[in-house]
């Protein structure tokens, strides 16, 4: 089982480097590193059961690495040895040149210690790899990437110890190769390697990653500056707007979602009705006046105004009740697009950039940090990510959704399987509850109005956008397989919290 999303701080993310600083904390407060290994060791052996049969029939084979993780793997056959299972282990580097925790957890294992063996690997019947957890610095070759291969095509369970030897903690990336596990354990907190993607994957998928108590005091969490979170409920719930008995439709903001001309109209309306579902009071999309009577008949809960030129689109927004803005589903890419966002973005009102909007931007080489201070949001797909920001590498997705947030002090939700939120401060949030099935044309739209209808009712910005991105995911989980964009809209009714 994985952690409950519901405990409070469940969705707190500490890179490699800051869970050393927990490590380190608890140690200086009391608890040896020892200790740590000791507990860190023995919950694996823990989950290793679970993964046997109950009778003590099968093989266990412990992979054995030249660090801290090794060491824990020695803890952990030590405990499986003493239960009563049949449990060797299988250093991958010289017993002799472990140090520190490590080398004093490998002197008390008397049991079995083998050469490596391939096939030996291949067939047993649990493998638990303890060969790299958070000190993995380069990447997998040679002989170690060899064992690798054979684990991942060979028949057995394979348990990981903190991570996936070869994923990187921090970016959920494959360094070299890496270890395909069923099941993970790690210690104190989930590390961003386990929620972005393929990292999760890897690790076994968020349900089969265990995250275990071994001892360290949430005190440490004062002195590491943690700015990157699993988005789930413990993250945004103090910042969804319930509305009490005595609230009006003007207290939860009213959206204005620009949409263009044909054959892109069905855009724009499933961006305002998803921003109405989302729990704003008042939702209107504005056209132009060839599309205005097609989208009037369309639409019932939301108003249609029309607009020509920036001039009666600013005649719109006279009403000051509208507080948040959808650009780009539908509107067309060029020049009179970008015209209408620079006259929209001067009005200071909360802003949600999508799609079209986003495409005329990076042809005109707008500098949204012009815009400083206001709330802007900008949501790329990798492609509309490259277009924006051709000399950020999209390999390390979270570092550059973080980059791109600084660079253009807005928002940045890169859309993908582990959608990120990254705000200009450094936080940045990861999702992990969107279906393959939500990648239909149209979803996009959706969510551009879900964070608009969040963002109007005037809640905390990095909170309301990962609270909307969460909220589409779970639409698109409650709206199941073979779902089609307008499907989700109905869905989101029924996935508020
Ligand atoms: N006292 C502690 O600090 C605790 C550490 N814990 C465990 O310790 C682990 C971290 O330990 P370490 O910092 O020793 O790091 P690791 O054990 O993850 O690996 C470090 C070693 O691997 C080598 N290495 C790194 N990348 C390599 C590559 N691509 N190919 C070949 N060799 C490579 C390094 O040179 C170093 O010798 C955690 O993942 C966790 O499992 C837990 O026991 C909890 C307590
Ligand atoms: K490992």
């Amino acid at each position: 089982m994985g952690l409950d999303p519901r405990l409070p701080e469940s969705h707190i993310l500490l890179s490699p480097h800051q869970m050393y600083a927990a490590d380190t904390w608890a140690m200086q407060n009391g608890t040896s590193g020892i200790t740590l290994m000791e507990r860190a060791g023995k919950s694996v052996a823990e989950v290793a059961t679970e993964m046997m049969p109950h009778n003590g029939d099968g093989t266990i084979i412990v992979l054995c690495g030249p660090g801290n993780n090794g060491g824990d793997g020695y803890v952990a056959a030590r405990y499986l040895a003493e239960w009563g299972y049949t449990v060797s282990v299988m250093p991958i580097s010289d017993i002799m040149a472990l140090k520190g925790d490590a080398a004093i957890m490998a002197r008390p294992w008397i049991g079995r210690t083998r050469p490596m063996d391939l096939n030996a690997l291949k067939s047993a019947d649990l493998v638990i790899d303890a060969m790299f957890g958070a000190g993995l610095d380069r990447d997998i070759e040679g002989d170690i990437a060899a064992v690798i291969e054979a684990v991942n095509e060979g028949s057995a369970v394979v348990l990981a110890v903190d991570l996936p030897s070869g994923l990187s903690g921090a970016t959920g990336q494959v360094q070299g190769t890496a270890i395909q596990a069923d099941t993970s354990v790690t210690f104190f907190s989930y590390k961003p390697g386990h929620i972005l993607t393929p990292g999760r994957y890897y690790s076994g998928g968020i349900d089969n990653i265990h995250v275990v108590d071994i001892g360290i005091s949430r005190d440490c969490l004062a002195d590491i500056q943690v700015n990157t979170y699993w988005n789930t409920a413990s993250l945004w719930q103090g910042a969804v707007f319930h509305p009490g008995p005595s609230s009006h439709k003007y207290d939860r903001g009213h959206v204005l979602v620009l949409g263009g001309r044909e054959p892109a109209l069905g855009a724009s309306r499933l961006a305002s009705l998803a921003a109405l579902r989302s729990g704003c009071g008042l939702s209107t999309l504005a056209c132009p006046s060839e599309s205005y009577s097609i989208q009037a008949t369309a639409l019932t809960d939301v108003m249609v105004r029309r607009y020509d030129s920036s001039f009666g689109l600013l005649s719109i927004m006279a009403d000051k009740r509208i507080n948040t803005i959808v650009a780009g589903p539908g509107l067309g890419v060029g020049e009179k697009t970008t015209e209408t966002i620079l006259a929209v973005l001067n009005e200071r009102r909360r802003t949600v950039l999508d799609a079209d909007a986003l495409t005329s931007l990076a042809r005109q080489m707008v500098q949204l940090s012009d815009y400083s201070g206001q709330d802007i949001v900008l949501t790329p797909h990798d492609g509309e990510f490259k277009k924006m920001f051709p000399d950020i590498s999209l390999d390390d997705r979270l570092s550059a959704a973080r980059q791109a947030a600084r660079q253009t002090d807005c928002v940045i939700v890169l859309k993908g399987v582990s959608t990120i939120v990254a705000a200009p401060d450094g936080r940045a949030s990861i999702a992990s509850n969107a279906p393959a099935w939500l990648s239909v044309a149209g979803a996009g739209d959706v969510l551009a109005g879900i964070i608009a209808g969040v963002l109007a009712q005037g809640l905390p910005l990095f909170e309301s956008v990962s609270y909307a991105v969460w909220l589409h995911g779970k639409s698109g989980e409650v709206a199941g397989r073979g779902l089609i964009a307008s499907d989700l809209l109905p869905a989101i009714a029924k996935s508020l919290p």
